[in-house]
Order: C-alpha cells, then sequence, then structure tokens
C-alpha cells in the first residue's frame, strides 16, 4: 500500500497521540474526508476545532475540519476503512473490547494498528476471531514530527499485514521498523528507559542535577545519536577495527561502567526529589518550542540522509 491510493484512515482516540496522527494524517491524504475520528469524549467535535489548529501555529484550518468525519460510533467511524489505528488509553481490557467491535464492523482487508507503549497485540487480540489482523504501530511522540514506527507483530500477525504496513509507511517517509519478537516496551521505550533508570540514579546520588544532565546529553549523545545510532558510532569510535577495535581499547572501562549502573526501582523513595527538581527547573514544557526545533533538526537530517525535506504538517484544503 503506498501514499498514491485513496485510502480512508479511521483514528480511534482522539488524544495526544491520535490528534497528533490526525495533523500527519492531513497533511497527506488527498482529502480531509478520508480522515475518520472516533473517540467516547462527548464533546468531540468542539475539542478538534479547539485543538487541531494547535499542530499548524494557529493557521485557520476550520475548513479542512469541516470536512474531517468527526463520528460518535464505532460502527460509523470503521465500516469503509481502510487503515484503523487505535490510541485508546493504555488499558488492555478497553483495547482488547475495541479489536473485537472493530473486528465486527470493520472491511475484512483493512489495517488494523494498535499504537499502544507496550501492550502486545497478542494481548490486545485475545478476542478476535482473525488475529493475524493485528499489528502494533507505536511512534514516538510526536507522531506527526517523529519519523519512528515500530511495527511490533504477535506471533499471529501475518507477513502480509507487516508488509503492506512498511510500505505505507515507507511511501510517507517515514521509518518503520519491524521488531521481530514481543518484548516489554518493545525497544524505544527500553533504551530511553535504561538511560532514564541511570539519569534518575546519578541525580539522586548527587552527582549531577536533573539540568545539568539534561545537557549533558542534549550536548553529547543527543546529536551523535541523530546522525549515527549507538552502534554506528561506537564501530566508529574503534578507529580501522572498528566496534572491535572500540571494545578492544575501552572494553575495560565500559564493563565497570556496567557493573556499576544504578538499579533505581519505583516506589524506593526517589521520586520526591527528582520529580521537585524536574518541576523547579522546567515549570511547563513549551512544546511547540521543542517541536519547531525538533522538526528544524530532522529535516536537516532527512535532507541529509534521504537528499530532499519531505513535507510538513500543512493539511490539504481540498
Ligand atoms: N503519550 C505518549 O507519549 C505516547 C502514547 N502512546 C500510546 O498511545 C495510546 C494513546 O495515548 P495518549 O494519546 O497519550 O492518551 P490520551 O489519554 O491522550 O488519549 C486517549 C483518548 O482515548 C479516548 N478514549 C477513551 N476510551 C475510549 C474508547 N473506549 N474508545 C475510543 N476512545 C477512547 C479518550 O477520550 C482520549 O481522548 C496509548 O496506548 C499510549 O500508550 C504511544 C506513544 C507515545
Ligand atoms: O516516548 C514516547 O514517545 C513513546 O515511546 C512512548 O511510548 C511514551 O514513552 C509513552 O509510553 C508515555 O509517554
Amino acid at each position: 500500500m503506498d501514499r498514491n491510493e485513496n485510502v480512508n484512515i479511521t483514528l480511534i482516540g482522539a488524544g495526544t497521540i491520535g490528534l497528533s496522527f490526525a495533523a500527519f494524517h492531513l497533511a497527506h491524504l488527498p482529502s480531509p474526508s478520508q480522515l475518520t475520528i472516533y473517540d467516547t469524549r462527548p464533546d468531540l467535535a468542539r475539542y478538534i476545532q479547539e485543538t487541531l489548529p494547535n499542530f499548524y501555529s494557529g493557521k485557520d484550518i476550520s475548513s479542512t475540519i469541516l470536512k474531517i468525519n468527526v463520528v460518535s460510533s464505532l460502527e460509523d467511524a470503521v465500516r469503509n476503512a481502510t487503515i484503523i489505528q487505535e490510541s485508546g488509553p493504555e488499558n488492555l481490557d478497553i483495547k482488547r473490547k475495541l479489536w473485537a467491535q472493530v473486528e465486527y464492523h470493520a472491511p475484512k482487508d483493512s489495517l488494523l494498528w494498535t499504537s499502544t507503549s507496550g501492550i502486545p497485540a497478542s494481548h490486545q487480540s485475545r478476542d478476535m476471531s482473525d488475529k493475524t489482523r493485528l499489528l502494533v504501530v507505536h511512534p514516538y511522540n510526536p507522531p506527526h514530527i517523529m519519523p519512528l514506527l515500530e511495527l511490533v507483530p504477535s506471533p499471529s500477525t501475518s507477513d502480509t499485514v507487516i508488509q503492506r504496513t512498511k510500505a505505507f509507511w515507507e511511501s510517507h517517509h517515514r521509518t518503520p521498523i519491524h521488531i521481530k519478537r514481543e518484548t516489554t516496551g518493545f525497544v524505544a521505550n527500553r533504551l530511553a528507559f535504561a538511560l532514564l533508570r541511570e539519569a534518575i540514579h546519578l541525580v539522586s546520588e548527587g552527582v549531577v542535577s536533573v539540568s545539568e544532565l539534561d545537557k549533558i546529553v542534549e550536548n553529547s549523545m543527543g546529536p551523535r545519536w541523530a546522525v549515527a545510532g549507538p552502534f554506528k558510532s561506537y564501530h566508529a569510535g574503534g578507529g580501522a577495527a572498528g566496534l572491535e577495535g572500540f571494545f578492544g581499547n575501552i572494553g575495560q572501562t565500559v564493563q565497570n561502567c556496567w557493573d556499576d549502573a544504578g538499579q533505581v526501582n519505583v516506589g524506593e523513595g526517589w521520586e520526591k526529589g527528582v520529580f521537585d527538581m524536574a518541576k523547579d527547573e522546567y515549570g511547563t514544557v513549551d512544546t511547540e518550542e521543542r517541536d519547531r526545533i525538533t522538526r528544524r533538526i530532522l529535516q536537516v537530517i532527512q535532507e541529509e540522509k534521504m537528499g530532499k525535506v519531505y513535507g510538513d504538517v500543512e493539511p490539504s484544503s481540498s
């Protein structure tokens, strides 16, 4: 499936992730009328009118919003969908119930995607009759800017579903990565949370403050890993001998750091100190400014790596 096909996309859940996906698809669908949004909130239409413009720096997109199908019935939402992306609460019972209903009302060849941060498709699809259809398509927040999509099939998910999904996102110049096995937190969150655990350890031990730690990441591995991931970076760092040379040179230091790594756990009492430090330092983060800078950085990287900048979050007005 590629971006040029006439697709009807249904978003279930219009919260942080759902609306971000809405902004992304509005910029790529030939018409806003190909987008359907369903949510159980009673004020959905007004909520969309009030919040979707925030993705376009307050630009008047009222005529676009009017063409979106905003529906209050799940059956109406999915009956003509080519792609259904669920971004409801991170709650297994809710997702399970949704998929059993969606499967019943949706076209038999529609793609069924869940945005979940960590509930495996094999758990969500328990009550589905055709478990081959469900696939985790885990975005990195915010999906209208962040290129990564982790495609995490259950053991039942068909390869056709995976390949059609991969083709769709690649045709939209995104980076879908097929994760081969269902792991807790998939991959991106595991890596991010491993670093977060060490960060919390260092802050709660008084080694650095919250803002000092953030500055260390923002001025070193942050930009480094945006250009070359950990393996490529350390392979390069090993010189002619590559990663083997890297470990030959500093393998013992690496092991010493691993041996001394923090083992903080949730609920052990570090929370108040660290949370208060983050609150005092950052208050409410200006996510619009954060996203503006992130978008600029990603555009430069996209231009360098793909030779051109693709699309932005500008809704089609047709
Ligand atoms: N917030 C984040 O940074 C990320 C979240 N995710 C995942 O995306 C999913 C959505 O997360 P958020 O957007 O942050 O949550 P959210 O709480 O902002 O939005 C959830 C939406 O679902 C609606 N909802 C509740 N029950 C529903 C139902 N039965 N049917 C339809 N809609 C219903 C709510 O009204 C709300 O608008 C979760 O599974 C989460 O783990 C994935 C990546 C990042
Ligand atoms: O960090 C992200 O954007 C995603 O990988 C997530 O799934 C979030 O961590 C989510 O779990 C909570 O924000």
